[in-house]
């Protein structure tokens, strides 16, 4: 079924009289979030770093490229999947990670519910480092859709191994380094609610099932929470340098992806040592304010990484966005706050709403302009406005 049959049947819905419970658009999509949410969660999931003027760069960055139209190519049938990392997917959307986005769902299960959306959409997951279930159970929701394994790298080594041993024994096929959150950037909204603290203790499963973290405490983190979660907070972040690289390329024979690069001097130090996939971000803004946004750099990101795929994300927001992403050059685009929305909603049929409308919208621009398969959208395919 073409992605873009979502709109036949919202529409006979419709005709029966039965209008869609979830959002239709993205800002409504945000603003029924805000209101289902708690204020603290809201505030830590849609805030960013600083006045968030980055933040919102990325998004408005999309306004300054433009589709250009083709006419007579009969693109009745438009296919967009692609192979990634040895893999046939369906199409070219991941859910990024995101870190505590288990209490974004009303049952404070949401890595799970977002799991079983990934398998029914066929939508990778990145499962973060930071989920409120532990990495074992979300693979296990995975079903056939390859999932992958985002980690904070932390100073203990042999904590980094154990998770990376774990990732690969329940199944996921890659690894995604994440480089730009060694420590949290300065976010107002999260110091002014105070909750940010509270909230990591709500993200830690990973740690307190992992032997390794569980040998270096006295007690158990059951009997001494307080204490393990001060140990974790000693080993959460290692501002990794090059020389780190060999260390992490040698802890797995899975595909390796490092993600925050923005700069092309980084992209080809990485390519060079031999990382399989560049991840072009700049953390949807909650890390450092008065950067550029993401997609600024993207077409310098894909030139510097000669072949090596680029997923790409931060400020994606709707189908036309991933079409003018992927004309840039990404491989993959990573979708953040818009599920971790859709989780507040409505679950794992919140998540396959927001992944289904995405889709419906980026294949019907394809029909409508005439650009049949991802292989067609081209750097041709785009214009830049402003
Ligand atoms: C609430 C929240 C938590 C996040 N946690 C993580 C994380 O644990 N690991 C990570 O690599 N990125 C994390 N990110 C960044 C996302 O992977 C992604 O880069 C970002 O959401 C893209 O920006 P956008 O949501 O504005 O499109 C998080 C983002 C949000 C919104
Ligand atoms: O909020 C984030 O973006 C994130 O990655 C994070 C980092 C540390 C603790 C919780 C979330």
């Amino acid at each position: 079924m073409a992605y873009g049959d979502y709109q036949i049947d919202i529409y006979f819905n419709g005709l029966q009289g039965v209008l869609p419970d979830l959002p239709m658009a993205y800002p409504e999509l945000e603003r029924r979030a805000e209101a289902a949410l708690a204020p603290a969660v809201w505030s830590y999931v849609a805030g960013g770093a600083g006045d968030e003027a980055t933040q919102r760069a990325n998004v408005a960055a999309f306004a300054r490229w433009g589709v250009i139209p083709r006419m007579m190519v009969g693109a009745k049938e438009r296919d967009l999947s692609v192979e990634l990392f040895g893999h046939k997917l369906a199409n070219p959307l991941m859910l990024a990670p995101v870190g505590v986005l288990g209490i974004c769902a009303q049952d404070g299960h949401g890595d799970l519910a977002a799991a079983r959306a990934s398998r029914a959409m066929g939508v990778p997951m990145i499962a973060s480092t930071l989920s409120v279930d532990p990495l074992e159970q979300v693979a296990a929701e995975l079903g056939d859709t390859p999932g992958f394994f985002q980690l904070y790298t932390p100073t203990d080594r042999e904590l980094a191994e154990s998770l990376v041993r774990r990732a690969e024994k329940a199944g996921f096929k890659g690894i995604v380094v994440t480089l730009d959150t060694w420590i949290t950037g300065w976010r107002p909204r999260d110091l002014s609610t105070g909750n940010f603290p509270q909230l990591r203790g709500h993200c830690l499963a990973n740690y307190f099932t992992d032997p390794v973290f569980r040998s270096r405490l006295a007690q158990p983190p059951e009997e001494n929470p307080g204490a393990a979660i001060l140990h974790w907070a000693g080993v959460f972040g290692n501002p990794l340098t090059w020389d780190d690289l060999p260390w992490l390329r040698g802890l797995t024979e899975l595909p390796l992806i490092l993600k925050g690069l923005m700069h092309p001097e980084d992209v080809r130090r990485a390519r060079d040592a031999g990382v399989d996939g560049i991840y072009c971000s700049n953390h949807g803004g909650r890390q450092a304010n008065g950067g550029l946004a993401a997609l600024e750099m993207l077409p310098e990101v894909v030139e510097a990484a000669d072949g090596t795929p680029v997923i790409f994300d931060s400020g994606v927001r709707s189908g036309a966005d991933v079409v003018k992403a992927l004309a840039l050059g990404a491989s993959a685009v990573g979708l953040g706050r818009p599920y971790a929305y859709g989780l507040a909603l409505g679950g794992e049929k919140g998540v396959t709403h927001v992944l289904r409308s995405i889709l419906a919208e980026a294949d019907l621009i394809m029909a409508v302009d005439g650009y049949p398969t991802l292989a067609s959208l081209t750097r041709d395919a785009v214009r830049r406005i402003g």
